[in-house]
């Protein structure tokens, strides 16, 4: 058995909610993770990266750099803290899988982006960091996302039954695990984004909890169809998405003068819709959906997804062994260790490259 190894994984997605942190024991048993910890972004900088993630601002190349110093500070606040809490050194780690902010995601003009000085966080933590995980699976043809469904088959997958894993973030994602071996995945479209832009411009605060403001609403048949019409929602996989499409833009554009509750409604029908929809398309046999993401907190949401898929389980990842917020730091933590054995992290299947590659970009301790 080869020995157990210890890697932390350090995650901030499109939510912009904040950075999660994980330590994962990686050994031939498979990845287990040791601890677990959030910090929230301070607000300042939530706001300059939402503002950096829309075209248009001012001396952004400076901004973006500024900000790029700022998610390395956050990291690595995290990552002493998560440190002090599993009582191990920095020598003990054998590198850190670190996602940075995405902040534009353009696969089709072969680039994408996430901000995070590396450097200055390998020089903070004394840890060696591997970074920019997404690129070379750009650079490859692929989407350079998602990654998660080779983690997910690692931890989620079993050979009696085909498996669905669910990532209800700022955006969605599915992994579809079959039984025979395939793993296949791809974005669904917005997670939470449009819930939490809504909310936030209506009732204030960063989500609406529990779906709780959107149950009171009506969903409204004229605007779901004309969200459902988005190209997207009938691309066929590979195909990932982001920000860059679902944003305050895209919102306004649908929205006319509908009852703010029944915008919520239709917002998180037009989720439950677009998962539903790419179930039965994809994995129509599949009987278990696992949720992980913050939306497995959005009883509402959950909800809407059961009505749509009356033969399907849904079960919280906890109870598959790894808590919803953890599981996508967790799979950066075990990118980071196959970039350092030297396997590939990327799925061709999933992301459409032109073969397997060895993910990211070191910067040692
Ligand atoms: N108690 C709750 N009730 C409702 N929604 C919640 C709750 N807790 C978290 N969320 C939702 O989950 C979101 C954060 O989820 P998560 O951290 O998984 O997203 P992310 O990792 O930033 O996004 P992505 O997976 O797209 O990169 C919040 O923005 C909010 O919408
Ligand atoms: C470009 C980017 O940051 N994409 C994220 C985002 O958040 C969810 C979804 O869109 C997924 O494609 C991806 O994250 C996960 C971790 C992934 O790569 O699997």
């Amino acid at each position: 058995m080869r020995s157990p190894e210890l890697y932390a994984g350090l995650m901030s997605g499109t939510s912009l909610d904040g950075v999660d942190a994980v330590l994962l024991e990686v050994s031939s048993a498979g990845p287990r993770c040791l601890a677990h910890r959030h910090q929230p972004f301070a607000p300042e900088l939530a706001g300059e990266l939402l503002a950096l993630n829309q075209r248009g601002g001012e001396d952004e190349l400076h901004r973006a750099a500024l900000a790029a110093n700022s998610v390395a500070d956050a990291y690595a606040s995290v990552l002493d803290e998560l440190m002090v809490a599993a009582q191990v050194s920095a020598q003990a780690v054998r590198a850190a899988g670190a996602h940075g902010q995405t902040v534009r995601h353009r696969p089709e003009l072969g680039f994408t982006l996430q901000l995070l000085n590396a450097a200055r966080l390998a020089e903070r933590s004394g840890i060696a960091v591997v970074s920019d995980l997404r690129s070379r699976d750009v650079a490859a043809g692929g989407q350079g996302a998602p990654l998660v469904p080779t983690f997910h088959r690692a931890v989620f997958g079993r050979t009696e039954h085909d498996v669905a894993v669910l990532n209800l973030g700022g955006m969605g994602n599915l992994s579809l695990l079959h039984a025979d071996g395939r793993t296949l995945g791809f974005d669904t479209g917005p997670g939470n984004v449009l819930l939490d832009l809504w909310h936030q411009r209506h009732r204030g605060g960063p989500f609406d909890p529990a779906g709780a403001w959107a149950a009171t609403g009506q969903v409204d048949g004229l605007l779901l169809e004309r969200l459902s019409s988005e190209a997207f929602f009938s691309l066929p996989p590979p195909r990932s998405t982001g920000r860059d499409l679902f944003g305050a833009a895209w919102l306004q554009q649908h929205v006319r003068n509908e009852a703010p509750q029944d915008v919520q409604a239709t917002l998180a029908e037009l989720t439950a819709w677009t998962v539903a929809n790419a179930l039965q398309t994809h994995l129509p046999q599949a009987q278990e959906l696992i949720v992980c993401g913050g939306g497995a907190f959005n009883t509402d949401l959950l909800g809407r997804l059961r009505r749509r898929l009356p033969g399907v389980s849904l079960v919280d990842s906890s109870e598959r062994g790894l808590p919803p917020m953890q599981v996508e730091a967790a799979a950066f933590a075990w990118l980071a260790q196959r970039f350092m054995t030297g396997l590939p992290g990327n799925l061709p299947a999933v992301t459409g490259a032109r073969g397997p590659r060895l993910l990211g970009a070191l910067h040692p301790a």
